[in-house]
């Protein structure tokens, strides 16, 4: 049974559509994939400050923030690719790292000095019902390792991340095959299971 089957028998009906706030397009057409109809939302692309700590704390706080702005049920996610040999650097999430123009190549020269490359991808949605609502945080994590970009370099660092057990990087993978292994599908498949348990039904405006 999904998500608004089991709601229309019990659970919380909100009178607001589930916002996904998002600056990233790529992003969105992957949460897209992922969810289709199991869990049905709007997005709205809202310029939130790029918060600085831990994973959870960041992602609680970009939900606060986002809910405060929609007046509504929110969904948000940050993701951060952190490399074992500098202890989980960044850590946070990655926009500064690609601003700055680093850039691939400087992803791997970074850890030129390192025999150890493994990596992995933290993906954090946190979900918030409404702006005086405490967020719900999801965690999944993909682990791999850093290699020399391979495959089309239209999103982020997937062509210099693969993940273990493939021979390929994201970026090389069919995009179905990413969604099936990827961080953010983790994350997701625990928000879904959420909306199930609760049993939410969001009404349409
Ligand atoms: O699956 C991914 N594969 C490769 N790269 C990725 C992935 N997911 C995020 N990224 C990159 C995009 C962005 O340069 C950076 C920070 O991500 P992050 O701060 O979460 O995204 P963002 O600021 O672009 O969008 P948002 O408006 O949702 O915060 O990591
Ligand atoms: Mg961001």
């Amino acid at each position: 049974m999904n998500a608004a089957a089991r709601a229309a028998t019990s659970g919380l009906v909100v009178s607001r559509p589930v916002t996904f706030v998002t600056g990233n397009a790529k992003k969105l057409e992957e949460v897209r994939a992922i969810l289709g109809q199991s869990i049905p939302f709007q997005s709205l692309k809202l310029d939130l400050p790029e918060l600085q700590g831990e994973p959870e704390e960041i992602s609680k706080e970009k939900a606060r923030l986002a809910a405060i702005q929609v007046n509504g049920p929110v969904l948000v996610e940050d993701t951060c690719l952190c490399f074992n040999s500098l202890k989980g650097l960044p850590g946070t999430p990655l926009p500064l790292w690609f601003k700055f123009k680093i850039g691939h190549e400087g992803l791997n020269n970074l850890l030129m000095a390192y025999e150890d490359k493994s990596a992995y991808a933290l993906c954090a949605f946190s979900f918030a019902l409404g702006p005086n609502a405490e967020p719900i945080t999801f965690l999944g994590k993909t682990p791999g390792k850093i290699v020399n970009p391979r495959g089309p370099n239209d999103f982020g660092w997937d062509p210099i991340f693969q993940p273990d057990g493939y021979e390929q990087t994201y970026a090389e993978m069919p995009k179905g095959e990413k969604n099936k292994i990827s961080h953010r599908s983790k994350a997701l498949a625990l928000v879904k299971s959420h909306f199930v348990e609760a049993g939410y039904t969001f009404q349409s405006e």
